[in-house]
């Protein structure tokens, strides 16, 4: 069972929405409020029964709330922490779904100050390249990972809510410290991000970018789907890990210099060796990971 009985969400896009209809679907009964910086978005939201209510930031909307999540694109945390600050009761726990943590964490101990107990820093890790509440659905986080990033300073109980609201949805819980949460998915993430938006920016300013892009088949489809993700939200995120993603971009644009080495000098034996390696490392992580834990 949920913990919360009125769940205030600011940010109903892609991830907020997605909570609310997961949340839904899986039996909750309280309130769900949305909060939105674009009227038209919530009225969306609430259009399409992801909200009970549109709310505003003001007494009624936070009167009786619990739970606020947090929702928003990485660098809005501040702003929304500033404005919701004065309607912070002492029994509202307050998260996020931001993909980074030690930046949101930063600010949110800025604006929080000594209430900074209240805030359990986590993150779902499922996603889909399309954002706004047309794109939510209620099990995006079936059978996906959520992380935790906990603070020295949060209660137990608090840190359990946050858990058993994931879990709720269907989510696994995981814990990590907030610079191994940015390390790892500088790596798996946000580099593949660049480097997907990278390769289609390249072809797209190419003198023969018409006669490539005609050409362009499942290979290239697949490498590039996430540059179809939201621009403001990968900006955010990009700046915000940019010490982990610099000292991972410097690593890979290692391998690349080696691969293209092996490219100029015809190398086959040890282009293949990488091949095979990549392969069989993909094939593992399929077997043992990926496919595996999201049919527990
Ligand atoms: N898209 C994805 O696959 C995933 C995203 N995340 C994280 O979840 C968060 C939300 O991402 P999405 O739902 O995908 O984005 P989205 O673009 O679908 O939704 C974000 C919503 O926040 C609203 N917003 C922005 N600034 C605001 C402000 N100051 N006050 C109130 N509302 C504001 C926008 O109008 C928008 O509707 C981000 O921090 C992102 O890093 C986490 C996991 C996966
Ligand atoms: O679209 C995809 O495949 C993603 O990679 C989704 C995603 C985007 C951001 C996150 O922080 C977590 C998951």
């Amino acid at each position: 069972m949920v913990p919360f009985k009125k769940i205030v969400i600011c940010g109903v896009g892609l991830i907020g929405g997605s909570l609310a209809l997961a949340l839904r679907k899986n039996g909750y009964k309280g309130r769900i409020v949305g909060l939105e910086r674009n009227r038209e978005i919530l009225s969306r939201a609430y259009a399409l029964g992801i909200v009970d209510d549109a709310g505003s930031p003001m007494d009624e909307t936070f009167r009786g709330a619990d739970l606020l999540v947090l929702s928003v694109p990485v660098a809005q945390t501040g702003n929304v922490l500033k404005m919701v600050m004065p309607y912070l009761s002492a029994e509202m726990v307050v998260t996020d779904t931001g993909s980074t943590k030690t930046d949101v964490i930063a600010v949110a101990r800025e604006v929080l100050a000594e209430k900074i107990d209240r805030f359990v820093p986590a993150h779902p890790i499922a996603g889909r390249e399309m954002n706004g509440p047309d794109a939510a659905v209620d099990d995006l986080f079936t059978g996906k990972k959520t992380v935790i990033t906990a603070l020295s300073e949060n209660r137990k109980d608090d840190i359990e809510k946050i858990a058993g609201l994931w879990e709720q949805c269907g989510s696994i819980i995981h814990y990590l410290s907030p610079d191994d949460h940015d390390n790892v998915f500088a790596t798996v993430s946000h580099m593949p991000h660049l480097l997907a938006y990278g390769l289609v920016d390249y072809v797209a300013n190419h003198a023969k970018s018409d006669l490539f892009f005609q050409y362009a088949a499942s290979g290239f489809r697949d490498f590039t789907r996430i540059a179809s993700s939201s621009p403001e939200m990968w900006r955010d995120i990009t700046l915000a890990n940019r010490a982990h993603l610099l000292t991972e971009m410097d690593a890979y644009l290692e391998e690349l210099k080696n691969m293209r080495d092996l490219v100029e000098k015809a190398d086959g034996p040890e282009l293949e060796k990488i091949y095979a390696n990549a392969r069989r490392a993909r094939m593992n992580w399929l077997n043992t990971i990926e496919n595996s834990e999201s049919k527990k």
